[in-house]
């Protein structure tokens, strides 16, 4: 045996172990989520995360592993091991309305609390790609309607109040109904009146997390309608499917999300264009100077980027926004006047 091929088996030797103790680790982690489901608790603890993650830098400088491998493995594994901890106690027939990057996230969780789902919406080609993404069907609007215990309507606001829509409402008698915008403010009021119109249980509900694939243990709000006012079964269900829901009021929501949302995509909307100026300005080529920071910013304005006529239509949308961005200036201005007093 050569040298290499040695070196190999002890590898493999290695690589087995690594798996073993991967399951090992998983199936630990499920026992947790046995007892926070018991007890209610979310499957999400920043806290430990954070001291865990210490705890691995600090076996990383004692044995030699670069500290910038740990971030990477450690997101991955806090992820999969939350996978696990996802413990569905019941199913539910859940209707979709709409296939894009919500629909998509909110589909592969439930895949993995094992619930029964179809996708409908106005592009058959569309909603059956996303249904056969995870093994699901596609219905036709009515027939999904008919057939789901849950509706959830992921559709912008402008699909909300389209003439698809309000041929479907009639369908929607009896049934259980949310909506997932990040901006409620004018839908909530429009879709109450449907409820009530059409005699349906309206919930709002906003998952607060990106559209990216399974999102255990992140938190989504609840927000209750007069055709709903009891909101506790559907935050049974967002808990049954591994999210950590919060319930809130309309308003209370909506200010929150001024605060979380109006305010940062402001500013980063405005440093994504200041930071291409300049660099235009001074003419430099910044992509070989990229700090850790710097990085970590650029990454997220990328998102906020990507996520561009969802990020307009909260500016819009959001009954706080001007209050926000009003507040934002001034403080810049602030913040850059005091600088030039520094100077003189
Ligand atoms: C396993 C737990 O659940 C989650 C997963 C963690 C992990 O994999 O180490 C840590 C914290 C929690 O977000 C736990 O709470 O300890």
């Amino acid at each position: 045996m050569s040298e290499i091929d040695d070196l190999r088996k002890q590898i493999e030797n290695i690589d087995e172990k690594l798996v073993y103790l991967l399951s090992e680790r998983m199936k630990l982690s499920g026992k947790i989520g046995k007892i926070k489901q018991k007890n209610n608790f979310p499957i999400t603890d920043e806290k430990r995360e954070e001291s865990v993650r210490l705890r691995w830098l600090s076996l990383s400088q004692k044995y030699g592993i670069p500290e910038s491998m740990i971030d990477p493995l450690l997101n991955l594994i806090f992820s999969y091991s939350k996978i696990f901890q996802i413990n569905p106690s019941y199913i539910k027939k859940i209707s979709i309305i709409g296939y894009g990057g919500m629909a998509r996230s909110l589909i592969s969780l439930f895949k993995i609390s094992s619930q029964e789902v179809v996708v409908t919406g106005r592009d058959i080609k569309k909603a059956e790609r996303l249904a056969s993404e995870f093994g699901y069907a596609y219905m036709e609007p009515y027939k999904a309607v008919e057939w789901g215990e849950i509706i959830i309507i992921t559709l912008p606001p402008s699909g909300i109040v389209s003439d698809f829509m309000k041929k479907l409402f009639p369908y929607f008698s009896g049934k259980k109904v949310i909506d997932i915008l990040s901006t409620k403010h004018s839908i909530f009021g429009f879709l109450e009146k449907m409820s009530l119109e059409n005699n349906f249980n309206y919930i709002s509900s906003h998952p607060l997390f990106g559209p990216y694939l399974y999102p255990v243990g992140e938190k989504i709000a609840v927000i209750p309608s007069i055709t709903f006012p009891d909101s506790k079964e559907i935050l049974d269900f967002w808990r049954n499917c591994g999210l950590f829901p919060i319930q809130t009021s309309l308003e209370n929501h909506e200010k929150a999300m001024a605060v979380v949302q109006v305010l940062p995509h402001f500013y980063l909307m405005a440093l994504s264009k200041s930071i291409e100026l300049l660099a235009k300005e001074l003419d430099v080529d910044f992509s070989n100077f990229q700090t850790t920071n710097f990085r970590d910013i650029y990454k997220i304005i990328k998102r906020v980027n990507d996520l561009h006529s969802v990020i307009m239509e909260i500016q819009e949308l959001n009954p706080y926004s001007q209050k926000a961005r009003e507040l934002g200036m001034k403080e810049l201005n602030n913040l850059y006047n005091e600088f030039l007093g520094e100077k003189k």
